[in-house]
């Protein structure tokens, strides 16, 4: 369209024929015609004196000779007839005569010229006709347009008449209306319509007519339905709109009822959980003490049987006070008497009546004046008696503190239990903290209780009934010299069982540090203070009298220390005054600030331990909660003057490994630009993120994770979750040492929580706990011989979560009992399990807990026959140890800890002392299969050999000894290797 317009703007200028316009040309015809035409014409004038020029010179001068054709010259035109218009005006003056004159040669010339302009104006005559035809074109399109713009102008017109005529029929109807109304109001006025008001009704109907065409009642009519039609639409939304309002309402009421249902069932269930844990402990306290019973039951009936005289003795005395009471009221009594009788003598009463009564009165008097005297001498008898039983008791109670104490001193000091010496050691601890004795007495006092001195004990004994500052002087008598083979060795811990456990490093923490102390360690342990542990695990606990300041996110925050023993180790907790409430949350893991909450107990926990003057040996921190330790200590406080450790990280599960963008480490003070590098804790995945996990592994100098082949499998790109390279060049110091279990914990024959306790030589028991469990779950006890099939786990992918709710249906396709304990932190596998769960819960052979229960794992232990672990990876794993320790045979996936504790029974590579469960391969259903069968079969038409099989399985030792003897190995070596160093430096 444009290149058309511009064509016609040319050619119209073409027309005009400016002499200045710029004539432009469709290109095809243009050559060596874009001159203006002012050129044009100067350029033919011009051309016109030079060829006149030329002609008299010609006249003059040789013809050429030479013939070149001139540009556009061509061989035909010399034959071809130069029109008249086309020749210059100097030729057409007398044509004639002139020609004789010109020579032959300029001739040609002359023709060429004209037959080229010829040319030209041919050309130009052709482009013309071409512009006329475009320009018709263009005049047939405007043409066409302007036909369409009238048809839009009628149409335009005709809305505008339709517009003009409804207008006025709204003013017609609103005038009707009006007339309408007017009517109705005489109607209304002459009172009776029906009546015969004729004029009145036939004005009515005139008008009607007139003014109501039926066309206009029509369109009325129609109106005022559609009106209504509108108005009832209208209606009917509002009310939905309304109806929608309250069932909106009634939804937010009961979403809010049911948020307080869902609070009130919580805090029901965390009351359940208190009692039943205070249960089990109670429990427990009862097995630990009926020892100290049967030793303290001579000493209890003495105290009980005097205080039953005590008592019978207070309470005669109570009594004896009381007639003593009415004693004294009748001695007033009497003397009122008395007085008054004196009285009456002075009256000189003389009447015989009167004296008579006087008499009486006499005999009453004497008769009380020697009850009076009776009851004197038998409450005088009591009080001697109460006198003499409680000098007598006061005798008793400090013989038998004497002998106690006696007992005591005189019992070798090994005797002591752990609890004493712990006792002891947060006693120096709170003192030195307290600034009532200096660090290096500290330091050597808790050496002597670390080496369980028999003079530090004696002194404890003979402090007890003395005031503190008596206490302090007499301790600080003993600080001359101390020394010690031993190692100083504080666990940094997110768990400790069973105060503040989830899973197994809970296990660990407590396990390893009883048997590092059984071995003359002296370990410590520090926890945050949560608001969910098991508080009434924690003996002696109390909050010490000063404040540890500890920094992040840019200022400086209070942390109140409390400590405690628990299992016989002294502990720390420590309870940060943050405004976020870091340890207050109800729960001990999974908030959105977990980076946060265990980098600030991190520092805090070294800023204690700096405060505390501690000089630890070994300083063991493990997972990621715990791992900023190692990148603080070497970073912050080794330079601080707390250095006298060795860093040792334990990775319970590599899986989880603290990651975070790099600024989040800012917080508790570490320098992210320094330390997010490939070679510090920048993860080997994401480079913007810090590991905490990969940090610890960098700055420890030891790293172990919980078993031989875990040690193996993380090493490799499959099994490391990224961190397999840098364990890989940090291999020198890293190691797998197998778990141990808590072998006191986990007792079938002291076990407080089983029905019945048994050992390996009376299965009998294990028998009853089954019958007992199954009672207590609600499945059928029918079938004795039914084998009850055991799994006790966090329900997570690690797990093997897809072959477990396999098993269910594999045993009871098998014919035996499933019972499964385990919660889920992963929402959709909690769902999935919940659904299995209500499927099966009415059901005789299938029983799914969902949830955690310390007590009940103990009860399933003890009543299984076989227990599943088919983890798709497992670090250690503890269930396998319990479960074997406990009579149930373990059916488990060869991986990590499993493929180093269980060894399969058919395996004939493996010698058969070490036979003790069934393994499989892969984490599918059918090699799952094959190994729950071979057990079902061995079980079912072997009786003797499973027997057999688990009384040696209950008899292997997991202990903790042969581990906790190998960690005494790592630290040792560090140690020696550090002090080495230092004596070269
Ligand atoms: N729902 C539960 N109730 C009670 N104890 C449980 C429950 N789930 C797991 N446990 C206990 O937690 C510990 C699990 O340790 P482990 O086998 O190392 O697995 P992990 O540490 O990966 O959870 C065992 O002592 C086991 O008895």
């Amino acid at each position: 369209m444009a290149s058309k317009l511009a064509t016609c703007f040319v050619y119209r200028n073409l027309n005009q024929s400016h002499p200045n316009t710029v004539v432009r040309f469709p290109s095809s015809l243009s050559h060596g015609l874009l001159l203006p035409a002012s050129c044009k014409m100067r350029q033919r004038s011009l051309s016109s004196q030079h060829k006149k020029q030329h002609i008299k010179k010609a006249s003059h001068e040789q013809p050429s000779t030479d013939g070149d054709p001139q540009p556009g010259q061509d061989r035909d035109s010399e034959h071809r007839e130069p029109s008249l218009d086309s020749l210059p005006n100097a030729v057409n003056i007398n044509g004639a005569e002139q020609a004789e004159q010109l020579s032959g040669g300029q001739l040609v010339d002359m023709l060429g010229m004209i037959q080229n302009t010829e040319k030209n104006i041919l050309l130009l005559n052709q482009a013309r006709i071409h512009a006329l035809q475009d320009l018709e074109k263009i005049l047939a399109e405007k043409e066409a347009l302007q036909g369409e713009i009238n048809v839009l102008e009628t149409r335009l017109a005709e809305t505008d008449a339709r517009i003009e005529v409804a207008t006025q029929e709204k003013i017609d109807v609103k005038h009707l209306e009006e007339q309408l109304e007017k009517l109705r109001s005489e109607l209304a006025q002459s009172g009776n319509p029906e009546g015969g008001d004729t004029e009145l009704h036939a004005h009515l109907n005139r008008f009607l007519n007139d003014e109501y065409p039926p066309s206009h009642n029509e369109s009325i009519h129609s109106l005022t339905v559609e009106l209504n039609s509108l108005r009832e639409e209208n209606a009917s939304l509002k009310s939905a709109i309304e109806s929608f309002k309250a069932q909106l309402n009634d939804v937010n009421n009961t979403s809010e009822r049911v948020v307080v249902l869902e609070k009130e069932r919580s805090s029901l269930e965390s009351a359940l959980k208190d009692l039943e844990s205070k249960l089990l402990e109670s429990q427990e306290d009862l097995s630990e003490l009926s020892a100290l019973r049967v030793e303290c039951k001579d000493l209890r009936e003495k105290v009980e049987d005097l205080q039953v005289m005590l008592d019978n003795a207070t309470k005669q005395a109570n009594q004896d006070i009381t007639v003593l009471q009415q004693n004294q009221d009748l001695r007033r009594k009497l003397e009122k008497l008395e007085a008054s009788l004196e009285e009456a003598n002075n009256y000189k009463l003389s009447s015989d009546k009167l004296q008579k009564y006087n008499e009486e009165m006499q005999q009453k008097i004497k008769s009380l004046e020697e009850r009076l005297q009776k009851s004197d001498e038998e409450i005088n008898s009591y009080v001697q008696m109460y006198q003499d039983s409680a000098k007598e008791f006061q005798v008793t109670l400090s013989d038998l503190k004497e002998e106690t104490k006696k007992r005591a001193l005189d019992g070798p000091v090994e005797d002591m239990p752990w609890e004493f010496w712990s006792r002891l050691l947060l006693m120096i601890d709170g003192w030195s903290l307290e600034k009532k004795i200096s660090v290096d007495d500290a330091n050597l006092l808790r050496e002597k209780v670390w080496k369980r001195d028999r003079r530090i004990r004696d002194t404890y004994m003979a402090c007890e009934e003395q005031s503190e500052n008596e206490a302090i002087s007499a301790f600080l008598k003993l600080t001359s010299s101390a020394t010690s083979q031993g190692l100083r060795v504080i666990h940094i811990a997110a768990e400790m069982a069973p105060v503040a456990k989830v899973g197994g490093l809970g296990d660990v923490v407590c396990g390893l540090g009883k048997a590092l102390q059984r071995k003359g360690h002296l370990v410590e342990i520090i926890l945050p203070k949560y608001d969910c542990m098991d508080y009434d695990r924690i003996c002696d606990l109390r909050a010490l009298d000063v404040v540890i300041e500890s920094y992040f996110d840019g200022q400086l925050f209070k942390n109140k220390i409390w400590v405690g023993t628990v299992e016989g180790l002294p502990v720390y907790f420590i309870e940060p005054h943050h405004p976020h409430k870091l340890f207050w949350r109800g729960t001990y893991y999974g908030e959105h600030d977990d980076f946060k909450r265990f980098s600030y107990f991190s520092r805090a926990a070294l800023e204690f331990l700096l405060r505390a003057g501690k000089k630890p040996d070994i300083i063991h921190c493990h997972d990621w909660q715990t791992a900023f330790v190692a990148p603080l200590y070497w970073e912050m406080y080794a330079p601080k003057g707390l250095d006298s450790a060795r860093m040792c990280f334990t990775c319970h599960n590599f899986e989880y490994q603290g990651i975070a963008a790099a600024s989040e480490l800012e917080s508790c003070g570490l320098h992210a630009h320094q330390l997010n590098r490939p070679d510090r804790m920048q993860d080997n995945s994401a480079h913007d993120k810090v590991n905490a996990v990969k940090g610890a592994v960098v700055f420890s100098n030891i790293v172990t994770t919980v078993s031989p082949t875990y040690a193996q499998e993380v090493r490799t790109a499959e099994g490391g979750h990224g961190l397999h390279s840098t364990l890989s060049s940090h291999s020198k110091k890293f190691i797998g040492i197998l778990n141990g279990i808590d072998t006191d914990a986990w007792d079938p024959a002291t076990d407080p929580c089983l029905e019945v306790q048994y050992n390996a030589n009376d299965l009998q028991g294990k028998a009853e706990n089954k019958a007992a469990l199954r009672r207590k779950l609600g499945l059928s006890s029918a079938d004795h011989r039914r084998p009850l099939v055991g799994c006790i786990t966090r329900l997570v992918p690690q797990k093997g979560v897809h072959l477990i709710r396999h098993a269910i249906y594999r045993t009871l396709g098998l014919g035996g009992q499933f019972v499964l304990l385990g919660s889920s932190p992963v929402h959709h596998i909690q769902k999935e399990f919940e659904g299995i769960a209500e499927q099966f819960q009415n059901h005789d052979q299938v029983r799914l807990i969902l949830k955690y229960d310390e007590s009940l794992a103990h009860a399933i232990y003890a009543a299984s026959d076989m227990f599943i672990i088919p983890s798709i990876f497992e670090p250690c794993g503890l269930t396998q140890m319990i479960s074997m320790r406990y009579g149930a045979i373990p059916i488990v996936r060869k991986t990590g800890g499993l493929n180093d504790s269980v060894f399969d029974v058919d395996d004939d590579t493996i010698p058969p002392r070490f036979q003790n469960g069934f393994t499989f391969l892969d984490a599918n259903e059918q090699d799952f299969n094959g190994a729950l069968e071979r057990a079902f079969n061995l079980y079912m038409n072997n009786p003797e050999r499973w027997k057999q099989l688990v009384q040696k399985d209950m008899n292997i030792d997991f202990s903790w000894d042969s581990s906790a003897a190998q960690y005494e190995q790592l630290y040792s070596s560090a140690v020696a290797r550090a002090r080495a160093r230092n004596l070269l430096n």
